[in-house]
């Protein structure tokens, strides 16, 4: 399969989530939340544990169903979307019974070996089409599960922290292929993370989810791909980390911030 080069106008769904709240119990997870997503669009959620990224991205997945508020693709109700979505975990979720070929290749009908082999070298793991999971590292099981998204060509991507289990290099090297396949194939991103840096790195724009609701909405306007050591980049990412930390969960007083956040030793909001 040679997935077409698109624009980022033509391949990516526009989203839009409308007034959704979530309860658990008598607990209000999200509460009517408002989000908009331009086709194509590459957009980051932060936000301290718990306050309910994953629960939106499981909302758009049709992995959970909201208390009330709806959820739209390109206009229609995006539950008509779902085979256009893919999601992607902390963990690759690959099948150690399977190869890795083999497990790209997973409940697709008919020849799909070429196309499974060409997702494979779009991710740079080739010559791994026949090892097990077990035989690859941490960074290459990731790669595959980015593989087994992009055999379907999705017009949506979710990604649930996928980096968080990696080492700092391979997370780079992770951000470096992220950019390049949805530059390349013009679908629309919502990744959930804590590494604000990583938001930073990646995003068109970055989320913050507080109280429920959306309480930043951050441009990042740099130029791709974008340098970690430029001034306007360590700027835009003590912003949003300063922002992240001074919500209400947050353990340190508001007041006290700018004793306790020095830019650089601290990127992780959790
Ligand atoms: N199925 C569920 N049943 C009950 N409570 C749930 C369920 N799923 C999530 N929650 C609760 O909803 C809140 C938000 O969870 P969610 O996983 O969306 O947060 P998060 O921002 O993604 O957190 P983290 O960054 O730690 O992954 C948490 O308090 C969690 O315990």
């Amino acid at each position: 399969m040679n997935a077409p080069l698109a624009t980022t106008a033509t391949r990516g769904v526009a989203l839009d989530v409308r007034a959704v709240s979530k309860q658990f119990g008598e607990r209000t997870v999200l509460d009517q939340l408002d989000l908009r997503l331009d086709r194509g669009e590459f957009v980051a959620l932060v936000g301290r544990s718990g306050c309910g990224k994953s629960t939106l991205l499981r909302l758009i997945a049709g992995l959970e169903t909201a208390s009330s508020g709806d959820i739209t693709a390109d206009g229609k109700p995006h539950a008509q979307a779902q085979a256009q979505t893919r999601m992607m975990f902390q963990d690759a979720r690959l099948l150690p019974w399977k190869t890795v070929l083999q497990n790209v290749g997973l409940g697709l009908p008919g020849d799909w070996k070429a196309a499974a082999l060409n997702a494979l070298a779009e991710v740079g793991l080739e010559e791994h089409a026949q090892k097990w999971p077990a035989q690859l590292s941490g960074g290459q099981r990731q790669r595959v599960a980015l593989a087994r998204a992009l055999i379907h060509t999705p017009r949506l991507l979710l990604l649930d922290e996928p980096l968080g289990a990696l080492d700092a290099l391979t997370r780079i090297e992770m951000h470096q292929l992220i950019e390049r396949v949805w530059q390349k194939h013009g679908f629309t991103v919502l990744l959930v993370t804590h590494d604000v840096q990583e938001a930073v790195a990646l995003a068109d724009r970055v989320i913050l989810i507080e109280k429920g609701q959306i309480g930043l909405d951050q441009a990042v306007v740099l130029p791709r791909p974008r340098t970690r050591a430029s001034h306007e980049f360590g700027a835009l990412e003590e912003h949003i980390l300063n922002r992240v930390l001074a919500t209400p969960q947050s353990p340190i007083s508001p007041s006290g911030l700018d004793a306790v956040v020095h830019f650089g030793a601290l990127r992780w909001a959790q």
